[in-house]
């Protein structure tokens, strides 16, 4: 068997291509979305996220605006360029770019964002909103990582109801958001939360229909582990040298070998990454609609 390709790419295009015409609509309306991003420190994989965002923002025609702070700044530096881009009326929504360099602390800067203006949903009462369940009227963003795989599923027509979820990693952004996700009514997936104490992951994965590998710890998942026919995302990213050409390149958590007995498999470039960029702005757009409607 050789694995469907999730394709980040052509999905986040199709995504993209939704959100422009809703932005037409916004500026139409006299609400021009702006998204800022707040990056502290010069680490180069940092910064080439941000970016990429930056670009995405002027493909769709939404407003870009960049706070860069260097690696010195002090955490009253960070807290209070988060109360500036809190008050800018031309920021609809912004990220602080994580991890903040040592001696930040993050949960505390989280705390500090304007829960409307939380692009990535990472906000404490946007996470209480997650476990609450709080859909509809009112604005709660989800993380961008876990929305934009559930997006790829969707799309794809994977089955997510009923199925088992064996996600790996527990982190803020992905692994931990995205089980409360996958388990929300609508969803109604079973998931199995997997982390680096887990005794025997790859039986977690063996029992999986839906395996998320978000830990960063390069050809994990080998093909014995999966499940002939699962569906395979591979989100975790290791920037590795190349043993022949000696450059730097990313590499995933799955094995390439998995292609041979997954049903779907995301790429890693080229699969997760491309939608969590997508799901930012969709944050954005939802974040002005919300405005427009008061
Ligand atoms: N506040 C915050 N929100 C985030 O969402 C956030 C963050 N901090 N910190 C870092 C992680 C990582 N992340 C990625 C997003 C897109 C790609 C992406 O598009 N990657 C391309 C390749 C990019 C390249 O070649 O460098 C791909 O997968 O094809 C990767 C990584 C968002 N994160």
């Amino acid at each position: 068997m050789t694995a469907v390709k999730l394709d980040g790419v052509a999905t986040a295009t199709a995504v993209k291509n939704e959100l422009a015409s809703r932005i037409a609509r916004l500026r139409s309306h006299g609400v021009v979305p702006g998204l800022g991003t707040l990056l502290v420190g010069d680490d180069p994989g940092s910064r080439s996220y941000v970016a990429g965002k930056h670009r995405d923002c002027a493909e769709v025609g939404i407003e870009s605006i960049r706070v860069d702070l260097p690696a010195s700044a002090t955490t009253a530096d960070v807290r209070a360029a988060i109360r500036d881009l809190n008050a800018a009326r031309e920021v609809t929504g912004y990220i602080v770019q994580l991890p903040l360099p040592a001696g930040h602390d993050e949960n505390a800067m989280l705390e500090l964002i304007d829960p409307d203006k939380d692009a990535d949903g990472l906000h404490p009462t946007n996470l209480g909103r997650l476990v609450l369940g709080i859909e509809g009227d009112l604005h709660s963003p989800l993380p961008c990582t876990p929305a934009g795989i559930v997006e790829m599923l969707r799309r794809y027509e994977v089955p997510i109801r009923g199925q088992h979820v064996t996600v790996i990693g527990r982190g803020l952004t992905v692994g931990r958001p995205l089980g409360l996700l996958f388990t929300r009514k609508g969803l109604d997936a079973t998931v199995t939360l997997t982390h680096s104490r887990t005794t025997d992951l790859a039986a977690e994965v063996r029992r999986a229909d839906i395996v998320v590998a978000a830990v960063g710890v390069p050809h994990l998942v080998q093909p014995e582990w999966v499940k002939p026919g699962a569906a395979v995302l591979d989100v975790g990213i290791t920037r590795v040298q190349d043993e022949e050409t000696g450059k730097g390149r990313l590499t995933g958590d799955v094995d390439p070998a998995v292609a041979e007995v997954a049903g779907f498999l995301s790429p890693n470039p080229g699969g997760v990454g491309p939608m969590t960029r997508a799901m930012l702005l969709a944050n954005v757009v939802k974040a002005a609609e919300y405005q427009l409607r008061g």
